[in-house]
């Protein structure tokens, strides 16, 4: 899960992209099925898990808390769980690589168990803030050593019984709603969070179908989630969907480069994750929805897309929450627009894997893009559909979704792009450069 040296590729424009791939696992529903397949009393099956790197990690530390996880030859994940309430004491430190729901959905699990666990990861991760998931679970009774500033190595110490709380999400993070309901699960009564904002809801829907008790409530303060602690999850046998937020560099890359269609199978279209559809769309993409069906309790299509003159929009600001990995591809959607594409109130962006504004306008601007920035998102005017300069390095500062975004420019570029380090792809999409050539016409 280390990369002792980065690996660097040139990108050079490819012609249209043509035929179908499917695309993998969700990462999001890949970390929680082995999460609460771990915590349910008996066997779980999982198919189509993602096994990217990213997942690897929550299921090796699931492992190391007791959990029997194996993957059959046929693919499927088989998960025994130990029960809520039944984690055991790891014995060695918990490596998270670079994976920050890994880390912060399980702090909330440890932070109810009669446990202390060590989290630690790499350069990214450990300048991630976790400040946002150690208030709540402090507050719960966990005992929780931060390094300065709140960030990884850190210890957290459980407390059981842990205490209820009720808790008004101060950022729209997923994450920190999930940290909390996953303590509340072996904590006793019941825990609430209320979040203003709607955030990724496959926590809520997942713990429902392992039998958990959980309530969700629309009010004027926003969705009151409640769980009742002390619960008792059943196995399942479990279909993830297919990633929507890996699907988007595909649904871009086709978009921008004249002459392609394509079918992008397999794409999970909960409400609360296609904000990237909806803004291609505003700016004159040509995405039709086939064959929709439900996979795993998750609504799916497969999408077909076909090149076209993207125009310039301002991107709604409450579209944030549900694309709020998407945005580093968009940005390069909208270097190819004709006009200034505007995306504000995604301060978040800055907190990810990189600064993902920082980062996306600095490897613009080296392809000849102009940007400016802003603290809360960025402004790039496109290039009207044509070629963009390219003939630049750029750094992907050890974050896949910028490696991505930048392969999908480069397709659009007049001279190759060279990215630094595309070594982070691993982490929620191991097989992309497998799809790039089956569009590309190089063969899967
Ligand atoms: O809950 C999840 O699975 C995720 C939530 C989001 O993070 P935040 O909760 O920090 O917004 C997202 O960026 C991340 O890729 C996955
Ligand atoms: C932000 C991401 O993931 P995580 O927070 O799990 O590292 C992502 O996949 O874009």
């Amino acid at each position: 899960m280390t990369h002792p040296l980065p690996q660097p590729l040139d990108v050079v424009a490819r012609g249209p992209l043509t035929g179908s791939i499917a695309v993998p696992g969700d990462k999001s529903i890949s970390h929680r099925a082995l999460m609460f397949a771990s915590l349910a009393v008996g066997t779980s099956r999982i198919t189509g898990l993602l096994e990217g790197e990213d997942v690897l990690a929550t299921a090796a530390a699931m492992r190391a808390m007791g959990a029997t996880i194996e993957r059959q030859d046929d693919g499927i994940w088989v998960v025994d769980g130990v029960g809520v309430g039944g984690l055991l004491q790891p014995a060695t430190a918990l490596e998270m690589g670079n994976s920050g729901t890994s880390t912060r959905l399980l702090m909330g699990l440890v932070s109810s168990h009669p446990i202390t666990c060590t989290f630690t990861g790499d350069a990214s991760l450990s300048g991630r803030p976790m400040g946002r998931v150690i208030e709540p679970l402090s507050q719960m009774g966990a005992d929780i050593a931060a390094s300065p500033g709140g960030k990884l190595p850190l210890m957290v110490r459980g407390i059981c019984p842990a205490v209820p709380i009720t808790y008004t999400l101060p950022v729209a993070s997923a994450q920190v709603k999930s940290a909390i309901l996953l303590a509340g699960l072996n904590t006793p009564g019941i825990t609430t969070v209320i979040e203003p904002v709607a955030t990724r809801d496959h926590s809520e829907r997942m713990l429902t179908g392992f039998g958990a008790q959980l309530t969700v409530e629309e009010t004027d303060q926003g969705r009151v989630i409640s769980i009742t602690g002390e619960a008792e999850l059943t196995p399942q046998d479990i279909v993830v969907p297919g990633d929507p937020s890996s699907s988007a560099f595909w649904l871009v890359a086709a978009s921008i480069v004249p002459g392609s269609d394509i079918v992008v199978r397999n794409v999970g279209l909960n409400p609360t994750r296609i904000g990237i559809v909806t803004a291609l769309r505003m700016m004159g993409a040509d995405i039709t929805e086939l064959d929709p069906r439900t996979v795993g309790g998750e609504p799916v299509a497969d999408l077909r897309v076909r090149h076209a003159a993207l125009t310039a929009i301002e991107v709604p600001a409450d579209l944030a929450p549900s694309m709020i990995d998407e945005y580093p591809v968009l940005f390069v959607a909208a270097a190819f627009a004709s006009g200034t594409t505007v995306a504000r109130g995604a301060h978040e962006l800055r907190v990810k894997e990189s600064d993902r504004i920082t980062t996306m306008r600095i490897a613009l601007e080296a392809c000849g893009v102009a940007c400016e920035e802003f603290e809360d998102g960025m402004a790039i005017t496109g290039s009207g559909g044509a070629a963009i300069r390219g003939g630049a390095r750029v750094a992907s500062k050890l974050d896949h979704r910028i490696a991505m975004s930048m392969v999908v420019a480069g397709l659009g570029s007049a001279e190759p792009i060279t990215i630094d380090d595309i070594s982070p792809v691993a982490t929620s999409y191991p097989v992309f450069f497998r799809s790039l050539d089956a569009l590309t016409g190089k063969g899967e």
